[in-house]
Order: C-alpha cells, then structure tokens, then sequence
C-alpha cells in the first residue's frame, strides 16, 4: 500500500499548533498563539496571549479602554508566554510560529533569547509604532521575517 500523500506541510503543522494554541486565550477581541520550533523541527514550548499566573482572569479587566483599567496593563502576550514557558534550556537557533507580528516588547524578548526566525501569519496591527519599531529591531538584529502564506487547506478536529 503507498503511503499517504495529503499530509499537512511543516509550515501547517507549527502554525496550526499555534493557532490552536491561540484558542485557549480568553482575549474578547483578539486571541493569539506561539509555538516555537528547533532547527531539526521538534517543537519546544507553546503560549498563547493571558493573564499571568495566579491572577485570576475572572477578576482583571479584559477591556480596551486605555483611559480606565484595561486588559494591557495585564496580559503576557503569546510570544512572551512561550519564551517563559521553555523549560530546556538555550532557544538559541530555534524558529517561532505566530498568528499575529510580534509587538516592539515581544520583539526584545525573541530577539534576547536567540530566536533567528519568525514565521508569522497576520500583521492587522503592521500601521502601529510598536509594530513599525518591533520590526525595525527584528530586522537589525538578524531576525529572520517569514510571512506565512495560508494554503487554504481546512483541517478538521472533532473534540
Ligand atoms: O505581540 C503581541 C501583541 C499582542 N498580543 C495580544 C495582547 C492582547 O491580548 C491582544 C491584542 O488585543 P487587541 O484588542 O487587538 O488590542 O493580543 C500578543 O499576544 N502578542
Ligand atoms: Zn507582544
């Protein structure tokens, strides 16, 4: 019998982790996932965007509002998560999978922990200045920027 041929890609694999990750997030607005990969493809540690632990996110705010309390001042963002998260050792070398641009603060993190590849998927805030800087920081320290092109393939999960 041949083997099957319609298995999912490399790219599909790690950011459907990621995007699966992303939907344990209990962001309203937006929901964002990390899974960051070794060069010989072993993935290393996930994260997705909440609040940090012992803090209870039935009691922080998960608004927008900048002016009053708001979910900013709180939440760890995905990528932030899945740097903390490792418990191995060095990421040096290794790739990160991410639905959406990293911000400027992600971007120190990736770039601190010897992250040399980031594959992203959506880039909604790309117009702001932590994105425009997170960018520019990225770029200059070597980062490589890998934009993922969805193949468009669905990939069902019955749960
Ligand atoms: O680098 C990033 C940037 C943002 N996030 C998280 C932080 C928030 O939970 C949401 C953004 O919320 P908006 O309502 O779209 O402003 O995304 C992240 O995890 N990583
Ligand atoms: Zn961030």
């Amino acid at each position: 019998m041949p083997k099957r041929e319609d298995y999912i890609s490399w790219d599909e694999y790690f950011m459907g982790v990621a995007s699966l990750a992303a939907k344990r997030s209990k962001d309203p607005n937006t929901q964002v996932g990390a899974c960051i990969v070794s060069n010989d493809n072993k993935i290393l540690s996930i994260g997705y965007n909440g609040m940090p632990l012992g803090c209870n996110d039935d009691e922080f705010s998960w608004d927008r509002d900048v002016t009053a309390d708001n979910k900013y001042f709180y939440i760890v963002h995905s990528e932030l998560n899945a740097i903390l998260n490792y418990r191995g050792g060095s990421l040096e070398g290794s790739k990160m999978y991410v639905t959406l641009f990293p911000c400027n603060e992600c971007a120190k993190a990736i770039i601190q922990s010897g992250i040399k590849e980031v594959i992203y998927w959506q880039d909604i805030y790309k117009d702001t200045r932590e994105v425009i800087a997170s960018k520019r920081m990225l770029r200059t320290a070597g980062v490589q920027l890998t934009e993922y092109i969805p193949s468009g393939r669905i990939v069902e999960l019955q749960m």
